[in-house]
């Protein structure tokens, strides 16, 4: 965690004068946007994206593949968020009807990349820039230097691509793609970012060779995620062989061919769910997430059960997920690593509970969008809480909270996080609200949505 001095204005967060009763539209899922784009930049043949998240990390992908050629054409509807037909109910950015076309093209160079501070941008376009016919330069935000990619790097060139990495292992840096590459087969260490397998197996198809990646090293985190890696390459016409379809331990392989153009539907973003469900649970009321998928990959669907160990009911049914609280909220002990991006969103309410949480399995956070262990833990104790930092996670003892300023470090996540804790905490000012577009745009008027509140009220 790098110490943050920026004076971004910081929002109230409003405190819910009674419980949250409310049905919310979330937009698309950033991780099958980002590998939906992919995919369609790779495929043969045109593609459709239907209801795709738009925002930060999905925008710098969309920005990255037209750069190196692919035509990216989007039908965007005209306002951002609107309040839905009554008090509490609210729906997003991605509404329905809006869709991406992909046109693939030859990839070519000279190009610019800026990946920002998204790890699915930088670490699944480099196997991209190899493909492409000229040189690629990968920029972004401070924080991505920091964040490792040496996994990718390091495959990538033992499956023959040529990369300037000025600091090593990390970015800026340049991959000078020669049109084609050969692949075949390579073993990395991914125990610091499931993403560096994901990233060669979507552009495996691709390769001469095609692609076998051998994990070696500590464990795997992010599972359901390179499921949904496996799971989207099959919809898109390639042959995968997977672990869990009795495969070797911790190896996939990828088929050399022809990807398809799909018309896909993005399923909505269960992870940016989480703080809607949470409000439900912390102030003993309801809330309702439309579409919520019967069958899924993306992590977010374990907070069924994780928030009902804390103390909601959850009901999948035709309206979709809805969770209801009863006003007190449990602690957990609980094992993170597979779905980690939901580790700030629980300690937020583990904060707020009558009894004791662990949370573990989660060391890798240390290098997400911020040092998310350490950044949690000053915040939390900010606010008046008693959180300790494990090796693997966190340790959050029940505290009555206080108000104070909630800072964020650039990480959506804890941005989210500061909002939930300030809906029954008094006097929460979170600053830097607006980092939540990185994944989950115009979330204060979703927010005061939920509440019934006119959007922007308190924003
Ligand atoms: O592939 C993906 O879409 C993601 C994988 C995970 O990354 P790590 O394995 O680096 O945690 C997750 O935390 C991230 O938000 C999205
Ligand atoms: C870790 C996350 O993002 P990224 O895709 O940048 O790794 C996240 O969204 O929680």
């Amino acid at each position: 965690m790098t110490d943050h001095t920026t004076s971004a204005a910081h929002w109230s967060a409003p405190l819910a004068s009674s419980p949250v009763d409310a049905t919310v539209t979330v937009p698309g899922s950033k991780s099958v946007t980002n590998r939906g784009l992919v995919l369609a930049a790779l495929s043969s043949e045109p593609g459709w994206l239907r209801r795709p998240l738009r925002s930060r990390d999905t925008l710098l992908m969309a920005e990255a593949l037209r750069a190196m050629g692919v035509h990216i054409e989007e039908t965007v509807s005209s306002s951002s968020a609107s309040a839905g037909p009554g008090a509490g109910a609210t729906s997003a950015a991605a509404g329905a009807g809006e869709a991406w076309r992909v046109i693939p093209a030859g990839l070519s160079g000279p190009a610019t990349v800026d990946v920002g501070n998204a790890g699915t941008v930088m670490r699944f376009l480099p196997p991209v820039a190899a493909l492409a016919d000229g040189d690629i330069r990968f920029d972004g935000d401070p924080r991505s230097y920091e964040r490792p990619l040496h996994g990718v790097i390091d495959a990538l060139r033992a499956l023959g691509a040529r990369i300037d990495d000025e600091k090593r292992g990390a970015l800026p840096m340049t991959v000078h793609g020669s049109g084609s590459l050969t692949g075949g087969t390579v073993e990395i260490d991914a125990s610091s970012s499931s993403q560096f397998v994901s990233a060669l197996l979507l552009s495996g198809p691709r390769f001469n060779q095609g692609v076998e990646v051998r994990h070696v090293g500590g464990r795997l985190p992010s599972m359901p995620h390179i499921r949904m890696t496996v799971d989207m390459l099959r919809l898109a016409g390639a042959q995968v062989d997977a672990p869990e379809d009795g495969g070797e331990r911790d190896t996939w392989r990828v088929t050399p061919g022809a990807l398809l153009g799909r018309d896909l539907t993005v399923e909505p973003d269960l992870s940016n769910a989480q703080p809607f469900l949470a409000a439900a649970l912390v102030t003993g009321g309801r809330v309702t997430i439309p579409d919520w998928p019967k069958h899924t990959t993306q992590p977010g669907d374990a907070l069924r059960r994780i928030f009902t160990e804390m103390g909601a009911t959850c009901e999948l049914d035709e309206r979709g997920l809805t969770l209801k609280g009863n006003g007190r909220v449990r602690g957990i002990d609980v094992d993170l690593s597979e779905v980690g991006e939901l580790t700030p969103g629980i300690a937020a309410v583990a904060a707020l509970a009558e009894s004791e949480s662990v949370l573990r399995g989660v060391a890798h956070l240390r290098l997400h969008e911020t040092d998310r262990l350490a950044a949690l833990t000053k915040e939390i104790n900010g606010l008046g809480g008693d959180v300790t930092e494990t090796e693997d996670g966190l340790r959050i003892r029940p505290r009555t909270l206080h108000g104070g300023v909630f800072h964020t470090y650039d990480d959506h996540r804890l941005a989210t996080a500061g909002a939930l804790l300030g809906l029954v905490v008094p006097d929460v000012q979170v600053e830097n609200i607006a980092t939540t577009g990185k994944t989950l745009p115009d979330f204060p008027a979703l927010w005061s949505g939920m509440l019934g509140q006119p959007v922007g009220e308190r924003a």
